[in-house]
């Protein structure tokens, strides 16, 4: 059996991953975490999770619930997932990482930090826009220099990251099929006299409201046609399924930054 605790337990994502872990056999929720001062420490985690009492409090004490794990779950943010990647590396103890909005300096630092745990990070667990990420390279390279490509992602008004981690990665899987830098070539705003379009940027449209749960299309826009990929996510619950079957995998995997299509079998 192994044993998962979830940090971020009292969030959207928290609730449903305890409810993944409850419905998955060979897993048991070991250990529930948030932030000190939240109002749900001290409750039981089922109930974020729709199930009633489990037996599981929502503590705010990291290291123990890390020293009880085998794996921890970890959907909150950059800065607190840093933190529990350092302290799952003190006790030797393998983490997956769904926050998003990681700064480039950040990603390289949780790089450093797991030389020797193994750390599944993916902004995206779904399986849809896994397989998204591998067909976009072939499409942006048989697509070729021809199409402009612009990527619009639309998400819930609590989302505080912009742009998503799925649509900056979909921006870095078509920059490198392209032979470009995606640091360089995203442009993330245009407003008032902006100028024509350069050919090599990959623009980058944001819209937020209400409760959508994640929508990504990437348009190649040619003359006279176009293609557009698009991924809906109707429910956050194949993110948290995708998160429980991220921590059996990583839980016998060696020390480093893996992502899903590690897990999926997609490389
Ligand atoms: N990789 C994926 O498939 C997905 C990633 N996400 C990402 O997951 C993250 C969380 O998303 P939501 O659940 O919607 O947000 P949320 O705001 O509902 O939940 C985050 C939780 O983390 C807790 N938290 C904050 N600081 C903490 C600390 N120091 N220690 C422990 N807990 C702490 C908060 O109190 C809150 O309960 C975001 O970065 C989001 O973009 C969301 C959905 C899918
Ligand atoms: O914050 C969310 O909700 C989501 N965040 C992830 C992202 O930033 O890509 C994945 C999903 O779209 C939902």
């Amino acid at each position: 059996m192994i044993k998962i605790a979830v940090c971020g337990a009292a969030g959207r994502m928290g609730g449903r991953i305890i409810a993944a872990i409850n419905e998955t056999e060979g897993v048991e929720l070991s250990g529930a975490l948030d932030r000190p001062g939240h109002p749900m420490v001290g409750q039981d985690a089922g109930y974020n999770a729709g199930l009633g009492a489990i037996g599981v409090p929502i503590s705010d004490d990291l290291n123990a619930v890390v020293a009880g794990c085998d794996v921890l779950i970890d959907f909150t943010t950059p800065k607190v997932s840093l933190k529990n990647l350092e302290v799952c590396a003190l006790h030797k103890k393998a983490i997956v990482i769904g926050s998003t909005g990681f700064t480039p300096e950040e990603r390289a630092l949780a790089a450093e930090l797991a030389r020797e745990i193994p750390a599944v990070i993916a902004p995206n667990m779904s399986v849809g826009v896994n397989v998204c990420f591998k067909v976009l390279a072939d499409v942006a390279k048989i697509l070729g220099e021809d199409f402009d490509v612009e990527i619009v992602e639309a998400h819930h008004k609590m989302k505080k990251d912009s742009p998503s981690g799925t649509a900056v990665r979909m921006g870095e899987v078509v920059a490198n099929a392209l032979g470009r830098d995606y640091n360089k070539v995203a442009n993330f705003h245009r407003e008032g006299i902006c100028g024509e379009r350069t050919h090599e940027e990959i623009g980058m449209q944001t819209i937020r409201g209400g409760d959508i749960v994640g929508e990504h299309t990437v348009y190649f826009i040619g003359m006279g046609e176009r293609v557009e990929l698009t991924h809906r996510a109707h429910t956050r619950d194949m993110f948290s399924r995708g998160s429980v079957r991220a921590a059996k995998w990583v839980a016998t995997a060696k020390p480093g930054v893996w992502d899903m299509q590690d897990v999926l079998g997609l490389r």
